[in-house]
């Protein structure tokens, strides 16, 4: 697995609590939980806030809390949902579209999400169909650009299923695209990654495309 995929080396394998408790303030969770809560006090201030009042008294612990769950991914690793394969005469496309997915850019920390489409072509084994949707959330649930996100699942998938061709299609919308900055809402931002036949055949790429333009207007 590529460097950008591993995580943490003394959680691997492990999976991460989906939150926080309000309790992990014992260095046994892999988030440093109280060095944020500093850390957002600290920015509290330089903003000109009064940490101390009463809104803001909880706001550092709960952010503490919202960033380890955002970012539990760095802590999971996504191989470990394509683990159990199973056996299955059954050599064509297999299509999954509309999996939402919501990650943090790695540029402002605001979030950007909405939908992945993902195909590929079986060399005998299948995965159970949950584990597609799993493995984004890992990966999303990470710092990220949506180029390499959608890179990443497409070269894991392709790795780990053996397949012959392996389609990612993500279209996302940035918080730091219209909340902040040149502020547009409404744009969608398309990625898309191809691997082995899909990247090779454009027909086999044509039909895949097809497939997933029937559930968004979009792409
Ligand atoms: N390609 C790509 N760009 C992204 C993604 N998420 C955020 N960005 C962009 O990253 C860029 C960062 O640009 P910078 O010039 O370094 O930062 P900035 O001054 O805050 O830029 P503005 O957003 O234009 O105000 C911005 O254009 C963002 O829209 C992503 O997933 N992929
Ligand atoms: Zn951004």
């Amino acid at each position: 697995m590529s460097e950008s995929l591993s995580c943490h080396p003394h959680t691997l394998g492990e999976p991460a609590d989906d939150r926080a408790g309000p309790g992990a303030t014992d260095g046994s969770h892999p988030v440093d939980l109280d060095r944020i809560r500093r850390a957002v006090r600290e920015i509290l201030l330089a903003v000109g806030e009064d940490p101390d009042r009463e809104g803001l008294l909880e706001t550092p612990d709960r952010v503490a809390r919202m960033y380890a769950e955002v970012f539990r991914g760095l802590h999971q690793d996504p191989s470990t949902h394509l683990a159990k394969r199973f056996t299955q005469k059954y050599d064509e496309m297999v299509t999954i579209r509309d999996i939402t997915f919501s990650s943090f850019c790695e540029h402002h920390l605001l979030p950007f999400s909405g939908k992945a489409h993902v195909a590929y072509l079986p060399s005998g084994k299948v995965v159970g169909l949950s584990k597609i949707p799993r493995v984004i959330d890992v990966l999303s649930r990470r710092p990220q650009v949506q180029e390499r996100l959608t890179e990443q699942i497409a070269d894991l998938l392709m790795e780990q299923l053996d397949a012959l061709g392996v389609a990612v299609v993500m279209e996302g919308v940035h918080s730091c695209m219209t909340v902040r900055g040149v502020q547009k809402p409404g744009s969608t931002y398309i990625t898309s990654a191809m691997r082995g036949s899909f990247r090779e055949n454009v027909a086999t790429r044509m039909e895949v495309l097809s497939l997933i333009h029937g559930a968004s207007r979009s792409v």
